[in-house]
């Protein structure tokens, strides 16, 4: 039984009517490739001196890129490859099984494919992703050792982005205990992404730009590369680093911080010969939680993650697109 979704069937349509049009989403010109900050969070443990330096970098680079890589971050190399070794093997399952509604006891739409929104070749992606809500992770069928996998991967994770939304907290004054009030481990998610080989990696992306809706993302990309963001008006591309995790700044965070970290818009470019497989882990706060800018004047009304949520389905539903904080610009 065939794994791969019927991207061909399903684009088919929009990719022979825009055959002929100059409107390519323009994804095989040669991309400069930049390390992104590397910050070593070793350097916490080191004197008050080294401490301070470490937030301050941290920081500059989510004022600056609102992307940085972490290093010495005391998630497992033997965990992460256990993640994906079970990640891969989820993916192989058929097609028709990934899709079913209640695929491993998930909720439904867990299992994603393509854009089924797409109406253009700015939106066609090539990929299938499992996006997990932890609230649901304890009644997800186990399937091998996947659950108990994300379990463990999820506490580190959650650990992990706590401090780092903490740090960065430091840096513009927001109360320690934050965080530790609005968010918690069954309020963020977490999305495995699987690129298979894309036969039309100049017409379409692996995922298409987009801004993350949380606080700040975790990401676990094995050494294929494909991520790129927009930095200073262009695409670069990141270098895999395999020690490191990827950290990028969500909405919630540039709202929170008033505009001073950026929610960065990335992308994945496809990819004609290689797999490729990621990890991101959203750390989110709860439904409930309203975001409001730690400085004033604000640049955004305030408001809570369930409204967003539903301005982005409404957004999605009307323009295929989520179009995300600037709706909530003052
Ligand atoms: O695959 C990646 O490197 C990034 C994925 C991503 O941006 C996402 O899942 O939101
Ligand atoms: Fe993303």
């Amino acid at each position: 039984m065939a794994i791969e979704p019927p991207f061909f069937e399903k684009y088919k349509a929009i990719l022979q009517s825009s055959a002929n049009e100059k409107e390519k989403p323009s994804t095989v010109e040669g991309f400069e490739e930049l390390e992104l900050p590397l910050i070593d969070l070793s350097h916490l443990n080191l004197g008050p001196l080294e401490r301070q330096e470490c937030i301050e970098k941290m920081g500059q680079a989510a004022i600056e890129w609102g992307f940085f890589q972490i290093v010495n971050h005391a998630v497992p190399d033997e965990l992460l490859n256990r993640l994906k070794q079970e990640q891969i093997k989820v993916f192989q399952q058929p097609f028709d099984k990934k899709s079913e509604n209640n695929f491993l006891n998930l909720s439904v739409q867990s299992y994603r494919w393509g854009n089924p929104l797409a109406t253009s070749l700015r939106n066609l992606s090539w990929s299938e992703a499992l996006h997990i809500s932890l609230k649901d992770i304890s009644k997800m069928d186990e399937y091998n050792k996947l659950r108990s996998t994300i379990e463990e991967y999820a506490e580190k994770a959650n650990f992990l982005a706590q401090r780092l939304a903490e740090y960065l907290a430091q840096n513009l004054g927001i109360k320690a205990n934050y965080f530790q009030e609005n968010c918690s481990p069954s309020s963020s998610s977490l999305r495995m992404n699987r690129y298979p080989p894309c036969p039309y990696p100049s017409m379409m992306f692996g995922i298409i730009p987009h801004t993350d809706t949380d606080f700040l993302t975790i990401v676990s990309q094995d050494q294929v590369g494909g991520l790129q963001l927009k930095r200073n008006g262009r695409w670069v591309s990141v270098k895999p680093n395999p020690k490191a995790l990827v950290v990028n700044i969500g909405d919630f965070y540039q709202a929170l911080s008033n505009g001073v970290y950026k929610s960065i818009t990335h992308r994945v470019i496809a990819n004609q010969e290689t797999e490729r497989y990621s990890a991101a882990y959203f750390y989110c706060p709860t439904y409930e939680t309203v975001i409001e800018s730690c400085s004033k004047p604000s640049l955004y009304k305030k408001f809570s993650f369930k409204e967003y949520r539903e301005q982005i389905q409404k957004d999605v539903k009307a323009t295929g697109d989520k179009v995300g904080l600037s709706r909530f610009l003052l």
